[in-house]
């Protein structure tokens, strides 16, 4: 490597505060020959350097990122976006450049086009602001642009059409405002558009010019209009959470390579087109949460991969998918919602604030009384349903012939699997593949299950701490066995948890038999999970704790990120698997504040069934501890109730909640997590809500923002800032 380039690798070293990663440059020798690891790679042609990867380890999403550096997750106040970019620019033969969760943070200064060989360009999981720098239009070589969670607050540039090689356009998780611009329907040979988690509204503009697109990801934004014709090659289409209205236009029915279709959670009305269903690649259909109404055709025939009718609508089986419920069709009248509720002129205003405050206001007032009797019904039903289930998988953990059984990929996975593909194209945050660890390995990761390494003890064993030799840290539970199994029987169990993936369960990296070959001597399993650095919620949710007090949207988005886990758990893989021993203690948190579940689905193994244990009941504690905190919490459902239904709603509120959730929330947002929390926790089973419906609630009140006066806009406080009155002064006599 020329030396002059070796200079600017220590030079970025330095502004980039020197990473852990880049020890390795410390030692003498060519850097283009170092091979090349899921965190660092530096790959050259002619002694020049051609491809740069850095991926380091700070914390993607912090909510107190106001612009200014963050301590311990950007970069420090010394940090000059423009001399990094300066110093970057200097390696003008960069035909890649990935640089993952560094802490950079400042404005994208425009000079980054000084890389005029650039291919492919990945900021993400960083601290960037303002706009996308225009003269990036004139890079025309990129083919990748990938610049996800960041904080990017303009509007959609308009001149991506300007980039005739762009085939991957990903800007997921800004900010991002205003109408998606017409250009982006030129932008030729893009393949993947995904602009999800934004706050982007107005019309989705014509795609049909876009004859290479196969990916489009809009979920979570405010578009609404109605949805265009999708070009031809279409694999996935995902456009859920957003204010999309009208009819599901018939053309989509025409798509005859489509595999994933999300329209959930909209306002679409009218009958879903017959063909839609028997498109003969779609696995994955969702219309849930809409308002369509009408009926569906017991002769419709559903394509190979759906089944056919009505059976296929029923439920998911073998990797297929499709969701209906939340809408006013005439199949399946326990699942939705009075015709009445589909009229247009439910659809208050025109633009898609408007319409969801609209439907909030209906769905807590005038409608409360239809939906009560309503979800009576659809409870009664459910847990019917749901009983079936629960005989199913006892006699699913007695079938020796598991391995049939578990090929199927759920809907969530589905979507995610599409993601993957994208990373794994750029080597980055690929979700890694099951394997089966030796003891030995486990050893030398562990310092022999050291003293030093140990975390902490489970009912179900010990965790220990552990490092991979390829230099990922991971966290090894010692499941004791009290039953005895053959071999084989225990690797179809592990067989089965293993397929329990989603992004919000602690991912399970393999497994290791401690055991003679014999087929009747296994004692021990090791479980090797990824290692989730930032403790567990209920520490999180403590007074006593050191951490930044979380805001009611960030407890909101661990809730969300919790109730989607479980809603996997629940009709996933395993659907109807409804013991995976839900509390704050066993919710991790990752360096991004993002919620992961641990020792979910265990009893697979471990056969110990608590028939008592419901995860939705769990579920109302979790969210009852993350209005309250743990300290209230404790003194049980009964005493916060009483709080919040004795007293005025003001008053018995600042008794119970949690002060920095009070001070956080809109009004309307902590009525609607009450009232679900309430039902959760409901004594009587069979009132409790699916899991299904508290996520759709919650995702509800994550759409209620507070209005400016409600909180001061302020850095909420640290720990050591505010304290709540003690109880015992705060609580006056239950004897009211
Ligand atoms: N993947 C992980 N990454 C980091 N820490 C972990 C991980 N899994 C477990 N831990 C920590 O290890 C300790 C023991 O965890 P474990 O899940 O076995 O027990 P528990 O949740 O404390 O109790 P119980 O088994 O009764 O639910 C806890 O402190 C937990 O936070």
């Amino acid at each position: 490597l020329q030396s002059s380039q070796t200079e600017v690798l220590q030079q970025l070293r330095k502004q980039l505060e020197y990473p852990r990663h880049l020890d390795a440059w410390n030692y003498a020798g060519d850097l283009c020959s170092a091979p090349p690891s899921p965190f660092l790679t530096v790959a050259c042609e002619a002694n020049t350097i051609t491809e740069l990867k850095i991926v380091g380890d700070k914390p993607a999403k912090v909510s107190n990122f106001d612009g200014h550096p963050v301590a311990g997750q950007t970069l420090s106040a010394f940090f000059s976006v423009d001399s990094f970019v300066t110093t970057l620019s200097r390696l003008n033969s960069l035909k890649v450049v990935i640089l993952v969760s560094l802490g950079i943070w400042g404005p994208l200064p425009d000079k980054i086009h000084r890389l005029y060989s650039l291919q492919v360009l990945d900021l993400s999981s960083n601290f960037l602001y303002g706009s996308i720098p225009p003269r990036i239009s004139a890079m025309g070589m990129l083919h990748t642009m990938t610049l996800d969670a960041n904080f990017f607050n303009d509007t959609v540039p308009d001149w991506f059409d300007s980039l005739s090689n762009l085939t991957v356009l990903s800007l997921k998780n800004n900010r991002l405002q205003g109408p998606l611009p017409r250009s982006i329907g030129g932008v030729t040979a893009l393949t993947t558009l995904a602009l999800s988690k934004n706050n982007i509204s107005g019309r989705v503009p014509d795609l049909g010019s876009l004859s290479s697109l196969e990916i489009l990801d809009l979920r979570d934004n405010q578009l609404d209009s109605e949805i265009p014709p999708m070009p031809r090659g279409m694999v996935t289409i995902l456009l859920s959470r957003n204010s999309l209205a009208g009819k599901i236009p018939h053309q989509l029915g025409e798509l005859s390579r489509l595999q994933h279709l999300d329209l959930s959670y909209n306002l679409l009305q009218g009958t879903p087109p017959a063909s839609l269903f028997s498109l003969p690649n779609l696995s994955y259909l969702s219309l849930a949460s809409n308002m369509l109404s009408g009926s569906l055709s017991s002769k419709l025939a559903c394509g190979g991969q759906l089944g056919t009718l009505p059976p296929c609508l029923s439920d998911i089986s073998n990797g297929r998918v499709i969701k209906f419920s939340g809408n006013c069709l005439s199949d399946d009248s326990s699942r939705q919602h009075e015709s009445s509720f589909c009229r247009e002129d439910r659809i208050v205003g025109k633009g898609g604030k408007n319409r969801y405050i609209g439907l909030l206001i209906c769905a807590i007032g005038g409608a409360f009384v239809v939906m009560l009797v309503l979800l009576l019904m659809l409870l009664y039903f459910y847990r019917r349903h749901r009983h079936g289930r629960a005989k199913a998988e006892t006699r699913l953990l007695q079938n020796p012939a598991l391995e049939n059984y578990s090929t199927g990929f759920s809907s969530e996975l589905f979507a995610n699997a599409r993601y993957v593909s994208q990373p794994v194209k750029l080597g980055s945050q690929v979700m890694p593949t099951y394997r089966v660890f030796s003891l030995e390995e486990l050893r030398e990761a562990t310092d022999n299950f050291s003293r030093l390494s140990f975390i902490g003890e489970g009912s179900h064993g010990k965790v220990y701490k552990g490092r991979l030799e390829n230099g990922s840290q991971v966290a090894v539970k010692c499941l004791a066995l009290f039953k005895k199994y053959s071999i084989r029987n225990l690797n179809l169990r592990l067989d089965l948890l293993s397929k329990l993936r989603h992004p919000h369960l602690v991912c399970l990296l393999g497994h290791c038999v401690d055991g003679s070959s014999d087929d009747s001597s296994v004692h021990r399993v090791f479980l090797v999970y990824e290692y989730i650095p930032h403790g567990n919620l209920h520490s999180h949710l403590s007074e006593i704790s050191m951490e930044k007090f979380l805001t009611w949207p960030e407890r909101l988005a661990i809730l969300i990120g919790i109730a989607k886990a479980t809603h996997f758990l629940h009709t996933g893989i395993l659907p109807g698997f409804f013991n995976n021993k839900l509390k704050t203690h066993n919710v991790l948190l990752d360096e991004h504040y993002i919620a992961k579940i641990s020792d979910y689905g265990l009893s697979i193994i471990t056969e110990e069934i608590d028939k008592h244990e419901d995860d939705v009941y769990s579920f109302g504690l979790i969210i009852l501890e993350t209005l309250t905190g743990p300290a209230q919490a404790a003194r049980g459902k009964p005493f916060c109730s009483t709080k919040w239904t004795s007293f005025s709603r003001q008053e018995g509120r600042k008794q119970i909640i949690d002060p920095t959730v009070l001070g956080t929330a809109a009004d309307e947002s902590l009525s609607l997590v009450i009232s679900i929390t309430d039902k959760c926790l409901s004594s009587e089973s069979s009132l409790r809500p699916s899991i299904e419906d508290v996520l759709w609630n919650l995702q509800y009140a994550a759409r209620c923002r507070p209005p400016p006066t409600e909180i001061s806009g302020q850095t909420p406080p640290r720990r050591h800032e505010i304290r709540r009155e003690s109880p015992a002064m705060s609580v006056p006599s239950l004897a009211r």
